[in-house]
């Protein structure tokens, strides 16, 4: 077990290359399933997310060939193998899962998922979808059982907008008999890569990046080659790390549009910001002003850089408030930015920052992946040594976090912990 260790207070400059998107690579591999000939999809991200992944597509018979960044999937000799403990509770899309061998297979037993605890999680909108395709669902100690005679296409009306909800569907409808429309659909960028990927192996998927998505189902689908998307939220994290501690910071590999709400928060606050073809400059300039924050579905400002954003706030003159309005309860990060010496108040649903403060380095938790982005956004801001625990989050969603930090002039690595900080974590 490791703990991150960062010397705060040494400016960033130079360039950070994207990694492909976690949130859209969690759901092109199980979509894997679907085909009956080998899926090779290029631009992974080396994160744990995806090893587990990889790992769960062997467990039900697949076989997996890595090269670097790109993964073969050979889905011929798959069954429909229960997976109702072990690696599932250790991402929160091993859902996907239920979407894609349901569509296979027609049944799917797969245990209630993990990821990061964000207050609670429900996946009744999935249900209700697989419900309506015509699945009998049951939750049975933990794992949820799904089985259909034949799944036939309907109209389903998400009643939350939901990221997870829309891509499950879309993977189990898109092998239904006749059409589906999903009502109210999520529109956020990883849903377009997954239709894409759906799209060359077959499928007939119409209106995704709207709320009304409509899909004929087809009887078989095929291998393809795809090409993943850059990751809008570590594109998001290392603008924000640059404007809180950078000179000037280029993000390679970056899509600007896909977070056009957080640049326009910078720019508010006055960061420079510079885009020609797939890169940015960051280079702030001045005190920092706060602005206000209201995390929403896709366009608007995403939820999962709110807690990094947090950080930032503390750097900036006057009261920032943040409103996150898909996960009240993301707030974990809140008392180790206080250990670091911030100013934050929680008041009804929102969080309360004042600022400018300078920052103390101290030992923090990470407890979950947006809350270490969070711990290491400070730790680079703060005076003295940061020490982030919980790396295994982090993993989850950073490829490869530290050497990238350093490339761009951080003082960061890593320790082995020793016995005692082993124990003092556990009981954290
Ligand atoms: C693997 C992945 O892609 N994770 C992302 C995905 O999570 P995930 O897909 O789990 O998040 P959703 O978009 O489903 O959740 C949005 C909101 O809907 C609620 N809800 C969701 C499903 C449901 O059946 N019932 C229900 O009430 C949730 O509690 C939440 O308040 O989108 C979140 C919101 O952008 C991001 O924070 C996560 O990084
Ligand atoms: C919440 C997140 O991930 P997951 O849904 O995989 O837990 C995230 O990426 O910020």
């Amino acid at each position: 077990m490791q703990k991150m260790l960062i010397e705060g207070g040494h400016l960033l400059n130079g360039r950070v290359r994207i990694s492909g998107a976690k949130n859209s690579a969690v759901a092109l591999l199980p979509a894997s399933i679907l085909a009956d000939s080998p899926v090779t999809i290029e631009g992974l991200p080396r994160i744990s997310d995806v090893e587990t992944l990889g790992d769960l597509l062997e467990e039900i018979g697949g076989t997996v060939e890595w090269n670097e960044r790109t993964i073969t999937v050979h889905p011929e000799k798959m069954v429909a193998m229960p997976l109702p403990n072990g690696k599932v509770k250790k991402l929160r899309a091993s859902y996907y899962f239920m979407g894609a061998m349901l569509g296979k297979f027609g049944k799917a037993v797969i245990g209630l998922p993990g990821g990061c605890y964000l207050g609670p999680r429900p996946i009744d909108q999935h249900i209700k979808g697989f419900e309506a395709l015509g699945a009998e669902v049951t939750n049975e100690q933990g794992a949820v059982y799904l089985r259909a005679k034949e799944l036939r296409g309907a109209r389903i009306y998400l009643d939350v907008v939901s990221v997870g909800a829309t891509i499950n569907i879309m993977l189990a409808a898109v092998k239904a008999k006749g059409k589906t429309v999903i009502e109210n659909a999520a529109k956020e960028p990883e849903i377009i890569d997954v239709a894409t990927l759906l799209t060359n192996m077959g499928a007939k998927i119409k209106g995704v990046g709207t709320d009304v998505i409509r899909i004929e189902g087809v009887p078989s689908l095929h291998g393809c080659n795809h090409t993943i998307i850059p990751d809008r939220i570590e594109a998001g994290t290392y603008v924000i790390a640059a404007a809180a501690q950078g000179k000037e910071v280029i993000i390679e590999n970056v899509i600007t549009r896909h977070i056009e709400s957080l640049l326009a928060k910078l720019r508010e606050m006055g960061v420079r910001l510079e885009e020609k073809d797939e890169q940015l400059l960051v280079a702030p300039t001045g005190p920092l002003k706060s602005v206000d924050i209201k995390t929403l579905v896709y366009p608007g400002f995403p939820t999962d850089l709110q807690q990094p954003f947090t950080s930032l706030l503390t750097k900036a003159e006057n009261t920032g408030v943040i409103t996150d309005t898909i996960y009240s309860a993301r707030l974990k990060h809140i008392d180790e930015l206080r250990r670091m010496n911030a100013l934050i108040k929680v008041e009804g649903g929102s969080v309360i920052v004042s600022g400018p403060v300078e920052l103390q380095g101290a030992k923090v938790k990470a407890s979950d992946l947006r809350a270490g982005a969070a711990l290491i956004v400070a730790g680079l801001m703060a005076n003295g040594i940061t020490e982030i625990t919980g790396l295994e989050h982090i993993d989850r969603g950073y490829e490869s976090v530290t050497e990238k930090l350093k490339n761009l002039g951080a003082k960061v690595w890593r320790e082995e912990m020793t016995e005692q900080e082993k124990i003092q974590f556990q009981n954290l």
